[in-house]
């Protein structure tokens, strides 16, 4: 049958990623990001649901290939209730990697692991509200409060980009006065934990799955560090191929991202297409 030719890798390294999983499912990791990449941006992330062919795509996919995660900035209870991936067949042994893999979330077991946040995220919460007030922050900010992590968000606001501008440089003073660093995205400041980052989530995910191929696709700066685990891997001989989920929001895209990706797919859409493709490939 063949893959359509709109999923035709741009790259050599792309196409030998997709042939490697294509001869060698079994032995293949699947990742995903999760808002932008499963999940259509809206307005509201507590309203962000993943499209509504994902699950039953990932559920055909999944028994097909060797491991499938999901990788998110998200907690991880938040993206296995708004993918809507408990109990679903064929995604019995999903895993969720969540808060850039500080957390964990394993469909067989059912079991989340989620360690205390650090002290400084609590001290954070309290002294934020003063801050956002202080810095001007416009109507319409709105933190997300992901229990070790804060997300300023400014999507909601009148203007978001030059309210995230305003915004950068006081909360990476505060957050470094916490312990923390800021996790830029799409009009989103996050202060999160440092010491974990989707690169170093995947690379364990590989590792434990004596990955032989591997697909990673994502949509913003946090998963940068994912394409370059996958980037150094392929270095090391594991044929990779990296997938950019392009905006269907009319933002600008992530240059960075869509120019290291070997394709970029138009969206959640685009993406479950484009497991679907491998999924009936695969039989
Ligand atoms: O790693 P991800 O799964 O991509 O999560 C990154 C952040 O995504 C969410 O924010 C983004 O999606 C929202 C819903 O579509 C959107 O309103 C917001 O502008 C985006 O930045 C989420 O709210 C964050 O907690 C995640 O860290």
């Amino acid at each position: 049958m063949g893959i359509p030719e709109q999923f035709t890798p741009s790259t050599a390294a792309g196409r030998d990623g997709l042939a490697a999983l294509l001869a060698a499912p079994g032995e293949a990791v699947v990742a995903l990001d999760f808002d932008g990449t499963l999940a259509p941006i809206v307005a509201d992330p507590t309203a962000a649901r993943a499209h509504p062919r994902a699950a039953a795509v990932l559920s055909a996919l999944a028994p097909r290939v060797g491991a499938v995660a999901v990788v998110t900035g998200r907690p991880a209870a938040d993206a296995v209730a708004y993918g809507g991936f408990d109990g679903v067949p064929g995604l019995e042994h999903l895993t969720v990697l969540g808060q850039y893999g500080a957390e964990r979330w394993d469909a067989h077991t059912g079991a989340l692991t989620a360690p205390e946040p650090p002290a400084g995220v609590a001290a954070a919460r309290a002294e934020l509200p003063a801050l956002l007030a202080r810095e001007g922050a416009p109507e319409g900010t709105w933190t997300e409060d992901k229990g070790r992590a804060l997300a300023v968000h400014t999507r909601r606001t009148a203007e978001p980009q030059p309210a995230m501008d305003r915004l950068r440089t006081p909360l990476a003073a505060f957050a470094a006065a916490h312990g923390l660093v800021v996790e830029p995205g799409r009009f989103v400041l996050e202060l999160r934990p440092p010491g974990v980052d989707k690169g170093a989530a995947l690379e364990g995910f590989l590792a434990e799955h004596a990955a032989r191929a591997v697909l990673y696709a994502g949509d913003d700066l946090g998963d940068l560090a994912a394409f370059a685990a996958v980037e150094k891997r392929r270095g090391e001989g594991l044929p990779g191929l990296l997938v950019c989920s392009g905006p269907t929001t009319g933002e600008a895209p992530v240059r960075e991202l869509a120019d290291r990706a070997d394709l970029v797919v138009p969206g959640p859409a685009g993406l479950v297409d484009l497991l679907a493709a491998l999924a009936a490939e695969l039989g």
